[in-house]
């Protein structure tokens, strides 16, 4: 684990992330008769984003909280690149693990800039650095700091103020980020675009990354692998998406993937894996490359457009049909020959 010195690569965005591992962790409320998550063992890989789904109360937040020790396990250890997350200061902490809530959580009273800058004014960073850190995180999420580092939160949409969100947790460039539903509160075209946004940020950055959801598609959608839970977060699978999808352990997984999985496959690829036509017209609907197929169809046919544009280029219904059927056959072609 490299926090030695943060400063070092505080104005690169290049650090990947490191491991986790949960062994045991358990958490038991004071005057509860049951553990809020049990006996949870967690490997989850450097870089890896995973999700966890699973129902309402089943302990995702708690198991969530302990790894930041916003809540402190009964009995259990987390290790991150192999060290006692337990034992760590809490400096070193705020410096290693970003996080990112629904409610957001900015502070009303100060600038975007304030806001963002929080975690590495706490680390004592000189003014200028933190001041580029800031421009360079604004930029990174997509908003220009000279129209938006000087604002109040309540001057920005709900879709910018999330955007602040993500900036501020990853203002120290750490490591490893919790998400608690961070896209939970917004409009359907919103979170579409916060989960593009979000998607092309994590290629580049490839942070170890635990996200919590309770929309499946999301997790299909964004998880490298998914944890689905059932209660005190006791682990019924813990597999890619594919493999999710294709085959569920057991009657409780499939019952989370539900009886459209052919559907949701739609939503493993992108449309910008298909090869379009140079020279879109400006008017013609628009998605970003790393919308799924499942979501190029459906803009398709909300605007009644047999063509889409992506990324400049146009594709058409034809090409997006058979993509999606081509993408059909190789997902199940693979996932019989994986076992
Ligand atoms: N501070 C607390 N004291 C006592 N019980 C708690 C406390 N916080 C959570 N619980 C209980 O622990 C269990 C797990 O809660 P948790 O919030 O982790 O679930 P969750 O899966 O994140 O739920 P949701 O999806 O609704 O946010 C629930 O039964 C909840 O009632």
């Amino acid at each position: 684990m490299s926090d030695d010195n943060a400063d070092d690569h505080a104005d690169s965005s290049g650090t990947t992330g490191e491991r986790i591992e949960l062994v045991g962790l358990t958490k038991r409320y004071p005057g509860q008769a049951e553990p809020a998550v049990e006996n949870v063992d967690l490997d989850v890989a450097a870089g890896e984003l995973v999700v966890f789904v699973g129902p309402s109360g089943c302990g995702k937040t708690t198991t969530m909280k302990m790894i930041n020790r916003l809540i402190e396990p009964t009995s259990g250890s987390i290790r991150i690149d192999g060290r006692d997350v337990l034992a760590m200061q809490p400096d070193q902490l705020r410096r290693h693990i970003g996080y990112v809530i629904q409610q957001i959580g900015l502070f009303p009273h100060m600038t975007i800039a304030q806001n963002i800058g929080i975690v590495p004014n706490l680390l004592k960073w000189p003014k200028k650095k933190v001041a580029e850190r800031v421009d360079h995180l604004l930029h990174l999420v997509g908003l220009d700091p000279t129209v938006h580092a000087r604002r109040y939160p309540r001057q920005l949409s709900g879709g910018q103020q999330q955007r602040i969100g993500v900036a501020r947790a990853l203002a120290a460039d750490p490591p490893v980020m919790l998400m608690d539903e961070p896209f939970g509160a917004t409009d359907p075209i919103t979170r579409l675009r916060l989960q593009d946004e979000f998607l092309r940020l994590q290629r580049e950055l490839r942070k170890t990354i635990i996200f919590v959801t309770h929309d499946f598609e999301e997790a299909i959608k964004l998880g490298d692998r998914i944890a689905v839970l059932r209660e005190r977060s006791h682990i019924a699978q813990y597999d890619t998406p594919a493999n999710i999808l294709a085959r569920p352990a057991d009657e409780y997984v499939a019952s989370f993937v539900g009886g459209d999985a052919t559907l949701k496959r739609l939503a493993l690829h992108t449309v910008g894996e298909i090869d379009g036509e140079p020279g879109a017209p400006a008017d013609l609907p628009g998605v970003a490359p790393t919308a799924t197929l499942r979501e190029a169809l459906d803009v398709m046919v909300a605007r009644g457009s047999d063509r889409i544009s992506v990324d400049g280029t146009v594709v058409t219904f034809a090409q997006l049909s058979a993509a999606v059927r081509a993408a059909d056959a190789v997902d199940r072609q693979q996932t019989t020959a994986g076992h």
